[in-house]
């Protein structure tokens, strides 16, 4: 599979501040790829960094093999062949959806930019509606043209910032799911910029997680929400436990908890301490089990979220959350804590270890 974007030790400043530092990043032919990350990280820096708007101080693009970025050549942005979808649509209101969607077709016979258009039109399912005015669509279908115009003239990678933000989250969900299949039925490679990872989850293939500039980690959403590679990336995917750890042997961790058999082989050395990451759905809350001192904890506080309970455990100096199934716990109660069998992640203290 060819790859659509390469980037090699990318380094971006405002002035002397550094944003972005020492990046690296390829995307294959057809991928999506979501760049998550906390408000002020960096995400619609590298955007407008792929896109030919901010200089590189260091480092390179490079886009279907062609060098577009480097810290003495900025290929301009027209030149680049992409499509680019904010959130704020950027469609022209005093033309109607046809003439949107045809306006980047410049040079295109009369002929095959209406055919182009049409095609569009089906594509994003707004067939019959090319002579509306923008103004009388709703955000979701204003958003659908602004897909159908960026990928009218065929991009080769198309650059998505927080696309969904201004739509109605009772219908941000479906509209999601059929961009994606859109995207993926035209094989176009997309990189999508959102600060809410339930977005990353459906939209993408794979994520990428930016930190103060830094690229954390890459991976398949499943792959990085189980083994997140630093408290960091952990909480940032969702709610996390973490207890006080040692290894014991290549299956075993001596914990707050008492011993934690892992269904992996840990990856870390005996003798190596850190914090082991426990989810909330991976503790297991029991009533009536036999209490060993380090396990037994009493129920805090309790919350009802529809498909579980959160639960807040009080457990010596620990403060666990548990997500569970039972919602009959009650206020004060003992429990004895227990985790459930899974391949343990363990964030080490001392680097290598
Ligand atoms: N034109 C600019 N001049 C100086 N600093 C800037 C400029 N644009 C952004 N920054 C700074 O660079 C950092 C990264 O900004 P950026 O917009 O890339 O973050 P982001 O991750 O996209 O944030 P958000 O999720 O809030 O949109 C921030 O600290 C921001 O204040």
């Amino acid at each position: 599979m060819t790859t659509t974007l390469a980037i090699h030790n990318l380094c971006c400043h405002y002035d002397d501040t550094q944003v972005l530092s020492q990046l690296n990043l390829n995307l294959k032919q057809g991928e999506i790829l979501a760049l998550l990350g906390a408000s002020g990280c960096g995400k619609t820096t590298l955007l407008h960094a792929i896109a030919g708007l901010i200089p590189l101080t260091e480092g390179d693009i490079s886009l279907e093999g062609e060098l577009v970025s480097s810290a003495s050549h900025t290929l301009p942005t027209e030149k680049r062949q992409l499509g680019m979808i904010f959130q704020d649509y950027a469609l022209f209101p005093h033309l109607n959806v046809a003439d949107n969607i045809g306006f980047g077709l410049q040079g295109w016979s009369k002929a095959k930019r209406k055919q182009r258009v049409e095609e569009m039109l089906t594509l994003v399912k707004l067939q019959g509606l090319g002579k509306r005015q923008i103004h009388q669509l709703s955000g979701g279908q204003q958003q659908r043209v602004a897909i159908a115009r960026a990928l009218a003239y065929r991009p080769r990678l198309l650059l998505l910032d927080e696309p969904f933000s201004n739509i109605d989250s009772q219908v941000r969900h479906s509209l999601i799911e059929e961009i994606r299949e859109i995207l993926k039925s035209q094989q176009i490679s997309a990189i999508f910029v959102t600060h809410t990872k339930e977005e990353a989850y459906s939209f993408a293939d794979r994520l990428a997680l930016l930190h103060q500039g830094k690229l954390l980690q890459t991976g398949t959403p499943e792959s990085i929400y189980s083994t997140p590679n630093s408290s960091v990336v952990a909480n940032f995917l969702g709610q996390a436990n973490y207890v006080t750890a040692k290894v014991i042997n290549q299956a075993e961790l001596e914990t707050e908890l008492g011993r934690i058999t892992s269904t992996d082989d840990i990856e870390h050395s005996v003798g190596c301490e850190g914090q082991l990451l426990i989810r909330p759905q991976q503790l297991e809350l029991n009533p009536n089990a036999n209490p060993t001192p380090e396990r037994l904890g009493t129920v805090k506080a309790k919350r009802f979220k529809g498909g579980y309970t959160e639960y807040q455990i009080e457990l010596g100096a620990l403060n666990l959350i548990s997500h569970s199934q039972n919602s009959e716990l009650s206020l004060g109660q003992p429990v004895v804590v227990s985790v459930k069998p899974h391949p343990l992640v363990l964030h080490c203290n001392t680097v290598n270890a």
